[in-house]
């Protein structure tokens, strides 16, 4: 079966940091792969590569083998790339509700004189979206309100917010960027449930974390950066092994937590 996603020699340079500097990786369908490395290893900057948000100075990203490489954020998330961000990116003063829905309008299909003229089409197409959105915020275990601007909520419930919102564009490919930062003990236990309830779906999640208790239960295969570069990739088992790894991480910032770590 061929990979939902295959990242090929991705170099990314800013002035003279090289951030990314031949990265290269695949994800298939219903697997989940953890990008980990020390702050500032390069990883965020290879989700800007993969998602558009940044254009990749060398190298290739292809999306069920077609090439994405370069393309609009808007572009990429069309083909069927969804994420979420380090720093959350959601409407603060839009309801629950709408963020979801302010996901799904990229395959809506509605006209502008749908939504002037509110034709018959249009509010059946409303229906479907608020429809939807309950759907994927239980789907997420979102509990809350759904009719409060989201700046209303607590941190792990806009997280929540953000994932439904991904996932309500139905894309193959999934990538979270530090999903369990900022969790509590439950919290985490119910997103690492949530990931495998995910890939169940069919969907490949590519995420970036620093818990590795959680990298280490949900990823299938865990690719390790550092200044840039790819130091090692393998499954969780291999990885802690790795002698590059434990190097890399001895090496770290006091807060950092050490892979072969349980917590
Ligand atoms: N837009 C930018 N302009 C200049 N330098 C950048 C930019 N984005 C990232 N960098 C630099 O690239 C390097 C990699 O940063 P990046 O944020 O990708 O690391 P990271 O592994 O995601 O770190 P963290 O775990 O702290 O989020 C850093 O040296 C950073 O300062």
């Amino acid at each position: 079966m061929s990979a939902v996603l295959e990242v090929k020699d991705l170099q990314i340079a800013f002035g003279g940091v090289k951030a990314v500097d031949g990265l290269s990786f695949d994800v298939h369908a219903k697997q989940i792969v953890a990008v980990i490395g020390p702050n500032g290893a390069g990883k965020t900057s290879a989700f800007n590569c993969i998602t558009g948000f940044y254009k990749p100075t060398a190298g290739s990203v292809l999306l069920n083998g077609n090439a994405i490489t370069g393309k609009r954020p808007a572009d990429i998330a069309a083909a069927g790339v969804s994420r979420t961000f380090q720093n959350l990116r959601l409407f603060p003063d839009l309801t629950v509700l709408d963020n979801v829905r302010a996901g799904m309008h990229l395959y809506g299909g509605q006209s502008w004189a749908d939504a002037i003229f509110h034709t018959p089409r249009f509010k059946r197409s409303e229906a479907w979206y608020t429809e939807e959105a309950h759907r994927w915020l239980d789907f997420v275990g979102y509990t809350g309100p759904r009719g409060v601007p989201i700046r209303n909520l607590a941190y792990g419930q806009q997280k929540q917010v953000e994932i439904a919102r991904a996932l309500a564009r139905k894309s193959d490919l999934l990538l979270l960027d530090e999903p369990a930062a900022g969790l509590n003990y439950s919290e985490k236990q119910r997103l690492l449930e949530l990931c495998n309830r995910i890939r169940e779906l069919g969907t490949a999640i590519v995420l970036i974390e620093h818990d590795m208790g959680l990298v280490m239960e949900v990823s299938e295969r865990v690719v390790v950066m550092n200044f840039g570069k790819e130091i090692a990739e393998g499954t969780p088992a291999q990885v802690k092994a790795n002698p590059a790894v434990i190097e890399a991480y001895l090496g770290r910032d006091e807060d950092e937590e050490v892979p072969h770590g349980d917590a």
